[in-house]
């Protein structure tokens, strides 16, 4: 890192909490890419950031040679393509494999990033509680998926890909469910196969270099939970 841009000309705009930015320095640091990294103030945001991501005013932003890429999925596949030469590609080369790829890539985000949002903005217990339903519901899917076909580490194959980045982003979030929730999200009892999936990819360098530390995440979402409630509370 350090420089301007990084010596690869990449500079990304994230936050600490973010498992959307998560993603981003996951598959940089996979790919062994440089890059200066700047922390954003989600409650003042920079000018860099509004005029890099007018439309959703969000991180993660990635900046490669002066141009902005926006949105955790697209800018994963951006460095996968941009930097095909460099580290392991993360989606695999077969169309019909990438599709599959794609296709558990959008499962995570539908079916478990966005009810674990509604986890943290949930206004009535009820609604925490069928939001976590749905995301039991979509871990048990993925342990299904780590079944089908030869038993392999990861969902990338013998190596990480795509789905392992994605779903990567959010394993600190994972690890500290029970501290904020009182139950395991990943219960080795339950999904043996994701369970071990975690523990093998939180012990890759290039996650270990990257990933959120747990305590710190836990305080931030409960930060989050209490700013949500307080807000609900005066609604
Ligand atoms: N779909 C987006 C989601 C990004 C997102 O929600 N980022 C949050 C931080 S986790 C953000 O910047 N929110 C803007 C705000 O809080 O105003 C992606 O995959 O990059």
């Amino acid at each position: 890192m350090g420089g301007e841009e990084g010596g690869d000309g990449l500079k990304l705009i994230g936050q600490y909490g973010s498992a959307f930015v998560t993603r981003v320095k996951l598959a940089l640091s996979l790919k062994g890419l440089s890059y200066e990294y700047v922390e954003e103030d989600l409650r003042n945001k920079s000018a860099l950031l509004l005029s890099s991501n007018p439309v959703h005013k969000a991180v993660p932003v990635l900046i490669h040679r002066g141009k902005p890429i926006c949105e955790s999925q697209v800018i994963v596949q951006y460095i996968d393509e941009a930097f095909a030469g460099i580290g392991p590609p993360l989606l695999p080369a077969d169309p019909y494999e990438r599709s599959v790829a794609r296709f558990w890539a959008a499962f995570i985000e539908d079916k478990l990033v966005s009810p674990w949002d509604r986890v943290f903005r949930a206004k009535t217990e009820d609604e925490r509680e069928e939001a976590m339903k749905q995301m039991l519901a979509a871990v048990d899917a993925l342990e299904g998926a780590l079944k089908e076909g030869r038993p392999r580490p990861f969902f990338g194959g013998d190596s990480v890909g795509y789905v392992d980045v994605v779903l990567g982003g959010a394993v600190s979030y994972a690890k500290g469910h029970d501290a904020l929730f009182g139950s395991e999200l990943i219960d080795a009892a339950k999904t043996p196969l994701l369970a071990a999936w975690m523990e093998r990819f939180c012990e890759l360098d290039a996650a270990k270099a990257v990933l959120q530390d747990v305590d710190r995440v836990v305080q931030y979402g409960k930060m989050l939970i209490a700013k949500n409630a307080a807000a609900t509370r005066q609604a």
